[in-house]
């Protein structure tokens, strides 16, 4: 997939689950996005939550093109110019601003937008997203939530992110409004510490075998 082909629809329908990692080694990066392309999880969302998240993302972009890095915890425009100037191929915001929605239309870079009412999902899909984040999922309503939306936003694609674990990620996939889900258990901090990719990479083949009604 290249960059100008690369759709939101394409990165949720990529696999069950998004894993949403925070970095604070540069030199983890490229093992991580390895583990985890190993194991059938290629869509990877590195959060702009400390300080080397733009030079891992940038050393994903250039040594693993078995994965498609994007960045999360995207909250400004300038953070959307910064990770796409790094080589994020997708980007995934905690809220949705006009302005961000603007900027990575301008950027021509697929953006799943975090909504948590009613009220943002129409400000998104105005905009022109459709394929939105949920966050955070399991604080703000979870499976029955996502049940009530499907009446008025039918034709919307969730994304719930937030407290979502192996133990409930069968549910929320079970939902005919939700593409796949994100998460933070794919990467655990103690594993990463320890650089045990071969438990990362059972980890993702775990996830991507999760099935989904979508
Ligand atoms: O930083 C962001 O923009 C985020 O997206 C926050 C993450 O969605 C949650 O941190 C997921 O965390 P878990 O509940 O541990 O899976």
């Amino acid at each position: 997939m290249t960059t100008t082909t690369l759709t939101a629809l394409d990165v949720v329908q990529d696999a069950p689950v998004i894993p949403v990692i925070v970095l604070n080694d540069t030199t983890h990066a490229v093992a991580l996005a390895k583990a985890l392309a190993a194991g059938g999880i290629r869509m990877l969302e590195v959060t702009l939550r400390s300080p080397v998240a733009l030079d891992c993302i940038r050393a994903i972009a250039a040594e693993v093109p078995e994965a498609v890095v994007g960045a999360g915890t995207v909250r400004s425009a300038a953070d959307a110019q910064a990770a796409v100037a790094a080589g994020a191929r997708f980007l995934v915001s905690p809220g949705y601003t006009s302005e961000l929605g603007q900027a990575c239309q301008t950027l021509q870079v697929p953006l799943l937008p975090g909504v948590a009412t009613a009220s943002e999902i129409m400000q998104a899909t105005a905009d022109g997203y459709s394929v939105l984040k949920f966050f955070p999922a399991l604080q703000s309503g979870g499976v029955p939530m996502l049940k009530a939306w499907f009446g008025p936003f039918g034709d919307v694609k969730f994304c719930p992110t937030g407290g979502v674990s192996p133990d409930n990620a069968g549910q929320f996939l079970a939902l005919p409004n939700v593409a796949c889900v994100g998460g933070s258990w794919l990467v655990p901090a103690e594993a990463l510490a320890k650089q045990d990719w071969a438990a990362i990479t059972a980890l993702a083949q775990a996830a991507s075998r999760l099935e989904r009604a979508v």
